[in-house]
């Protein structure tokens, strides 16, 4: 199975610590997400793997191939996605595949083959003669991906692809990825929790230039917490609780009323609503509540 093997790598400019020796591995089949807060060194990363920039140290394989012995080879098989894509307004979808199919030198019956294949994998097929600069921001993005799979990669990285997208235009765009996924090494960069979530099998999260994380999705601790308001006192549901692993995180009067927020690591939602729903109290809402997302960044950096 094709795989990507980083090892020991570090980068500085001028001095300052970008990446440092960070190791991991990207198999294939698996969609991997590159996650970290502006700064992070995510795009110090890309820019190693991608071969336009050296590494200080370590070495990146692919199948077993250096990327600083056999840059060449790497390259052919790398489609890149950058943040923003120049596409010429002027020219029609279709045209723009010729154009880089061409810059490419790629065989003709080569070329035609993948031509239909990638506005296939792209829903771009209606696009074929349509204007790029009349096409909305969501289906350039796909032609630009359609560009960077045209010469039919086995490894494809993507950065920070939903920027300035709209929530119809990510969904359609994820979906593609996930396709992706299936057959490809598929390398996504953001600092978007979300993105990740939804689009990746696995996470690099990445921290002030370390590897903080580096774990399946489904292992983000989103332990959700409950939203209770109830007719009744904090200290009241502290002895309820008491032995039974619930915490009371926050609690707030509202009125007659207070607003708690409690948290178990062991009970789920529908066993803490058992016991309280036996208490005489009213119940005005019994609500999940799910971590903010920030948060569980926090919990992934500060393991
Ligand atoms: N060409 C450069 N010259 C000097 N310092 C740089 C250069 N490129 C990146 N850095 C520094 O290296 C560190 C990592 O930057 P990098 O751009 O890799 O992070 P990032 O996670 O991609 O952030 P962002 O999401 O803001 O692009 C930062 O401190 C940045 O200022």
């Amino acid at each position: 199975m094709a795989s990507l093997q980083v090892s020991d790598l570090s980068k500085s400019y001028f001095g300052k610590v970008a990446i440092s020796n960070l190791n991991f591995s990207i198999p294939k089949n698996r969609i991997t997400g590159l996650l970290g807060p502006n700064g992070a060194g995510k795009t110090t990363v890309l820019r190693i793997l991608t071969g336009f920039v050296q590494p200080d140290q370590g070495s990146v394989l692919l199948d077993g191939v250096s990327l600083k012995k056999d840059p060449q080879t790497i390259k052919q098989r790398l489609g890149y996605l950058p943040e923003s894509s120049a596409i010429y307004p002027e020219m029609t979808a279709g045209e723009y595949l010729d154009f880089l199919g061409n810059a490419r030198g790629m065989e003709s019956s080569f070329f035609k083959k993948r031509k239909k294949e990638v506005l296939d994998i792209c829903d771009l097929k209606s696009q074929t003669f349509s204007l790029t600069g009349i096409l909305s921001k969501g289906t350039r993005q796909r032609l630009a991906l359609a560009g960077a799979l045209l010469h039919d990669p086995d490894w494809v990285v993507l950065d920070e692809p939903s920027s300035g997208l709209d929530p119809i235009q990510i969904s359609h765009f994820r979906e593609i990825v996930r396709n992706l996924g299936k057959d490809k090494i598929v390398l996504l960069s953001t600092h978007i929790l979300s993105e990740v979530e939804e689009t990746c099998d696995h996470a690099l999260v990445l921290h002030k230039g370390n590897l903080v994380a580096d774990l399946p999705v489904s292992e983000f601790k989103r332990s959700d917490s409950v939203l209770l308001s109830a007719k009744t006192e904090k200290e009241t549901l502290e002895k309820i609780f008491e032995g039974k692993n619930i915490r009371i995180l926050s609690s707030e009067k509202e009125g007659e009323y207070s607003k708690f927020r409690l948290e178990s690591s062991s009970l789920k939602p529908e066993e803490i609503f058992e016991i309280v729903r036996k208490e005489p109290f009213p119940i005005l809402e019994f609500k999940i509540s799910q971590k903010s997302l920030e948060s569980v960044f926090q919990d992934l950096v500060s393991r």
